[in-house]
């Protein structure tokens, strides 16, 4: 039988990710995942794997350890581990009561956080999916979607996402797209809200192309896909784009370095406070909040800071005290023992 892709590079393969694989493994990369099986690309095409014993244990112990969409995995009949990552995606993961990541995606080259015009521009959305995507290691691009439908201020775009790129697409009228293809063997992720034009922005990308490779629904016969699921495809030109299904709370997780990238000036203003540790509340001499009465800063944009800046420290305190707790138990085991062992 002939691969299909008798070069992994295609798919983002490359000589990082062979030196983790151990020789008798094949490599594949995850296109989708259900509870305990995978969808995967391998040089002979998609197929469906299953966890093994060892994952599942590793797992078990870390949600972080399971495949997620855009993972290079190792097989051997099943799917034994996942490859160190690249980049990874993770937000605060939904389990009430306790805090861990949840990995939306792997390896990934470029975050495309897709905004639409209308109803109206969020900033603040913008910048909290911006952390996440700094965070990730990716590179963020914002795209201002639906753009037919009204003209936005980039700028003012711009403004919130120091380091990123912003255009406005339309996936009506094809405005934007050209700057937004994917280059053969790199991978890109859209993040957003729901209805925010997603998935009709990856059918555009992908024309008629995606129609003859993704299975055609049999109601319509249109060959749209739904985003129910995370999903990675191919595209006919060689990128490949994971669509994801629209976020709901998108919870900061571990994401103080994305986001002091995500608010870069208000970082070398700070270096300018009088004290050290200023929040920029009220302190005198905070360089700030003098930057907000001039004018120079955007009062939105220190009040979002404080947000995000109060959930990532909520978050991280919660971590702790799990940890602390933990260590608690931990202590609690070893003075139980030693009681034990003093009985006579
Ligand atoms: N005018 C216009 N409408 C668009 C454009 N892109 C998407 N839409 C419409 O916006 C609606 C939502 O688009 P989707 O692509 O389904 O949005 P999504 O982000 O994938 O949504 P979820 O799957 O719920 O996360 C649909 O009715 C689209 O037809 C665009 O560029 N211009
Ligand atoms: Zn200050």
């Amino acid at each position: 039988m002939a691969s299909v892709f008798p070069d992994l590079s295609v798919l983002g393969w490359d000589d990082g990710f062979a030196a983790s694989l151990k020789p008798d493994h094949l490599p594949a990369r995850v296109t989708r995942v259900d509870r305990g099986t995978c969808d995967v690309l391998t040089a002979d095409g998609e197929t469906r794997v299953v966890h093994s014993g060892a994952l599942k244990r590793a797992a078990a112990a870390d949600p972080v350890a399971l495949p997620c969409v855009g993972d290079w995995v190792a097989l051997r009949g099943e799917l034994q581990e996942v490859l160190p990552r690249r980049s990874a995606i993770v937000r605060a993961g939904v389990t009430p009561g306790v805090s861990h990541g949840q990995v939306l995606a792997a390896n990934v080259d470029v975050v495309y956080i897709a905004e639409p015009a209308v109803p109206g521009v969020d900033l603040g959305r913008i910048e909290r999916f911006l952390a996440l995507a700094w965070e990730s290691g990716a590179q963020p691009v914002v795209l201002v979607t639906k753009a037919d439908l009204a003209s936005v201020d980039l700028s003012e775009v711009a403004a919130a996402a120091p380091g990123a790129t912003v255009r406005a697409v339309s996936s009506t009228t094809g405005e934007g797209l050209a700057d937004v293809r994917i280059p053969p063997g790199r991978t890109a992720v859209v993040l957003g809200r729901s209805g925010a034009g997603k998935s009709t922005l990856v059918n555009a990308l992908a024309g008629a192309g995606l129609m003859a490779t993704q299975e055609i629904r049999a109601a319509d016969g249109r060959g749209r896909h739904t985003t129910v699921h995370r999903q990675l495809l191919v595209l006919p030109d060689g990128g490949l784009i994971i669509d994801t299904p629209g976020l709901r709370g998108v919870g900061l997780y571990d994401a103080e370095d994305g986001l002091s990238q995500v608010f870069s000036e208000i970082g070398e203003l700070a270096d300018r406070c009088r004290f050290h540790d200023c929040h920029h509340e009220a302190e005198p001499g905070c360089a700030v909040l003098a930057a907000v009465e001039e004018g120079e800063l955007p009062e939105r944009r220190l009040a979002s800071w404080h947000k995000l800046q109060r959930e990532a420290a909520w978050m991280a305190s919660r971590t702790d005290a799990r940890l602390r707790a933990e260590k608690t138990r931990e202590w609690k085991i070893i003075h139980k023992s030693m009681r034990g062992r003093n009985r006579p």
